[in-house]
């Protein structure tokens, strides 16, 4: 074929993205040129001159430099820059100013306790001694005047590598932190935490009755970011920072939009009141009545990101989805990932395929732009991720309509996805009894500071917690357990139900690794149905692989369930071996998860036993299953029951060929759908969380307060319902037992 010239343009070697640089460090480069050519070569160092503060505002700066003599080659006189650079630069590394660490004694208890040898000893204090060299804080000029700098407003004091590197790198911090705190961050934006200054000082104001953090990080500002800020700067504070109730009211009236006007309510394009072909085996009156009303929700809960949103992104907290979303509903207004799992299957019972697709599209936009899908589509989630179901979502609406335009976008976005997952810290190598290594995955948020929607309340939990790292380890902790989906659980307490026990990062979860198996059994399958054979064939392989190290790694006979695993060492450079004693006997839900994978049940004599093992483990109530067996007030304990685990049990057993395991997943969902049923008759809505133990009751625990009537939580239990079909009495088994069948 004969390359045109556009062609061949277009098909320039670099096609990657540019994140263009800010005006100041293109200037600063036009001085660095002019200072080679001035000074000449012996010991130039261009970063010098990139590093240098501006004195004046840059226009004027901007300005004398264009006025200075220059040769033809663009040198100035040796004096003549030197004055420039005198009279209108602050020297370089003046941006930042030395500080005492907070935490600094010259010998801490317990240093180093093993190293007894003299010489050594005073070596490694010494050494300890370097920190005061190295500790600095951003200047107070470059906060109240950044746009004069090249250094980032860092809010928190910093450590920085040292001579020409005057600032703060990302890998060395990792040899910096203190064992206590390990791994990445990802800085949030500072809108964010503006808003969070407000959430705190909203708390001390308004006090606790009722205060939900999440609110604040919630509004939309009406004027610029810097206006809003001077006008919280200036509003007078007591000492502790509180307000006057009408002086914050007053303030919020007139800065703030409502949490919430981000996104507007929009009727699904897609959605008719009784679709055709809707539940076809749901023939009781009442029942068909209930489902219809719940099918109905959906219409409550479709927004897409109002266009103040998508024109003026800076004043929003809301991320700009290009498609129509649905949210959870109450304080959730926002789209969740794995909530979006249960989403689409509902979506699909109710025959809005074009409604699912767009969420999928939301979810492929994430990965675009982050790299993997967000816990929620607000600025405050972008440390994180979300139990990830991406490829289950595509799975399920490619198995209902045939979208192979569907499958071919979603495919790159997969394997970002699934590269996300499998590369630096969530990735752990455990080498089994027999000297064979495996790798699984493990959930770890790139955050170690209060979560901002929750920042008042992470900030009291941490509050006995004497170390800024160990503080900062804590705050990890949290934000991975989040991560998880279950915030919070005895799951991933080292001492239940002590929170700043939490431990999340140092256990290798069975339900996460299910799920990432089952990414790659379905990468597999929409590459091959695709016709990408060689893509095909790597996941099916990499399944294989994941399929054994669960076997080696969680499965215990014995009990007849898979256990999380507790890592040694939560830094997991090295691999680590697998020790009998670091299984976790402790019964949750998530032991029973594997079962939803096709791997696992279509093993007869394998569902056999953890059919078995369910019905002995207490976990079995009478609207439910249990997420654990320990009632420690979190909302990810006993005695509540989450939609999403339900199903995926229900599901796993329903799919399995033994009679016996189809009967028990009709006798669970009987169960769970009555309680759903009786609670809606009383409440008039649908609850995220109930109690296995009392039928009709919604459930409780954790941080914030479960919905009130009518405003529900309701996508992900109308899916739910849907997928296992609607049913609230033992009337209806057969009737259940043929909805199983027809998927
Ligand atoms: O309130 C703060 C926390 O709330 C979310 O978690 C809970 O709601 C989610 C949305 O329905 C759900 O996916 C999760 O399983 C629930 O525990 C949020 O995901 C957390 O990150 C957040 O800190």
């Amino acid at each position: 074929m004969a390359v045109t010239e556009s062609s061949s343009h277009c098909s320039s070697s670099d096609k990657g993205p540019v994140v263009p640089t800010t005006p100041l460090v293109t200037f600063l480069e036009r001085v660095q040129e002019a200072a080679l050519k001035t000074f000449k070569e012996t010991n130039f160092d261009p970063k010098l001159y990139v590093d240098l503060s501006l004195k004046l505002n840059f226009s004027t700066t901007e300005k004398a430099f264009d006025q200075l003599q220059k040769s033809a080659n663009g040198s100035l006189s040796v004096e003549g820059l030197k004055e420039f650079i005198e009279k209108y630069f602050g020297g370089a590394g003046s941006d930042l100013v030395y500080v005492e660490p907070v935490d600094f004694v010259p010998e801490p208890e317990g240093f180093l306790p093993k190293v007894e040898n003299p010489e050594v000893r005073a070596w490694a204090l010494e050494v300890h001694a370097l920190w005061k060299n190295l500790s600095r804080k951003v200047s107070d000029g470059v906060h109240k005047r950044p746009e004069l700098h090249t250094i980032l407003p860092l809010p928190e004091q910093a450590v920085i590598p040292g001579s020409r590197f005057r600032e703060v790198y990302y890998w060395d911090s990792y040899w910096v932190i203190s064992s206590s705190d390990t791994g990445p961050v990802i800085p949030t934006t500072p809108l964010v935490t503006f808003l969070e200054r407000v959430q705190e000082a909203a708390l001390k104001t308004f006090k606790e009755t009722n205060f939900d953090p999440k609110l604040y990080v919630d509004l939309s500002l009406k004027l610029d970011f810097s206006t809003t800020e001077k006008g919280f700067d200036e509003l007078r504070k007591s000492a502790n920072g509180s307000l006057s109730v009408e002086g914050l009211k007053g303030f919020i009236e007139k800065y703030f939009e409502g949490a919430g006007n981000d996104m507007v309510c929009v009727e699904p394009v897609d959605f008719v009141p009784e679709p055709e072909g809707f539940l076809p085996k749901v023939e009781n009156p009442e029942v068909r009545a209930w489902a219809l009303e719940v099918h109905a929700l959906w219409k409550n809960l479709s927004r897409k990101v109002s266009d103040e949103v998508h024109k003026r992104p800076e004043l929003h907290t809301i991320l700009p989805l290009p498609e129509q979303v649905m949210i959870p509903g109450s304080r959730f207004r926002e789209v969740y990932y794995w909530d979006s799992y249960w989403v689409i299957r509902g979506l699909l019972a109710s025959k809005m395929h074009e409604t699912a697709k767009a969420i999928v599209t939301n979810l492929i936009y994430l990965i675009e732009e982050y790299g993997y899908v967000l816990n929620g589509a607000r600025a405050y989630y972008t440390n994180r991720s979300q139990p990830p179901l991406l490829s289950a979502m595509v799975h399920a609406i490619y198995s209902r309509t045939g979208d192979m335009q569907l499958v071919r976008k979603s495919l790159p976005a997969l394997l970002k996805e699934y590269h996300f997952w499998n590369s630096g810290i969530h990735k752990v190598t455990i080498q089994d009894a027999q000297s064979c290594n495996h790798t699984l995955n493990r959930y770890y948020a790139m955050w170690n500071k209060p979560r901002p929607e929750s920042s008042t309340i992470d900030t009291k939990s941490a509050s006995n917690i004497s170390t800024v790292s160990e503080k900062q380890h804590f705050y990890r902790e949290v934000a991975s357990s989040a991560e998880s989906g279950w915030d919070f659980s005895t799951r991933w307490m080292r001492n239940p139900p002590d929170l700043t026990t939490l431990a999340t990062t140092s256990i290798l979860p069975v339900d996460l690794n299910a799920y990432i198996l089952r990414m790659e059994l379905d990468i597999a399958f929409l590459a091959k149905a695709s016709g990408d054979n060689s893509t095909a064939e790597h996941f099916v392989k990499a399944s294989q692989a994941r399929k054994e190290a669960i076997k080696s790694v969680f499965w215990n006979a014995e009990m007849g369930q898979w256990l999380d695993y507790w890592l040694n060492d939560s830094t997991c450079q090295e691999p680590q071996t697998w020790e009998a004693c670091n299984r976790n006997q402790n019964v949750f839900a998530s032991n029973f998860i594997p079962l939803w994978i096709e791997s696992f049940h279509s093993d007869k004599s394998l569902v056999k036993k953890v059919m078995e093992s369910l019905k002995k483990s207490g976990l079995l109530r009478a609207s439910g299953i249990a997420t654990s067996l320990k009632n420690s007030g979190e909302q990810w304990d006993f005695p509540n029951g989450w939609a999403p685990l339900q199903h995926m049990i229900v599901e796993g057993l329903g799919r399995s060929e033994s009679k016996k395991a189809r009967s028990m997943a009709e006798d669970i969902a009987v169960r769970w759908i009555r309680t759903n049923y009786v609670s809606y008759k009383k409440t008039g809505t649908m609850h995220e969380k109930y109690d296995v133990d009392k039928c009709g009751e919604f459930g409780g625990g954790g941080e914030y307060v479960p919905q009130e009537r009518g405003k529900a939580k309701a996508a992900l239990f109308l899916a739910t319902s849907c997928t296992i079909k609607e049913g609230f009495s033992v009337s209806f088994l057969k009737e259940l037992h043929l909805m199983f069948l027809d998927r």
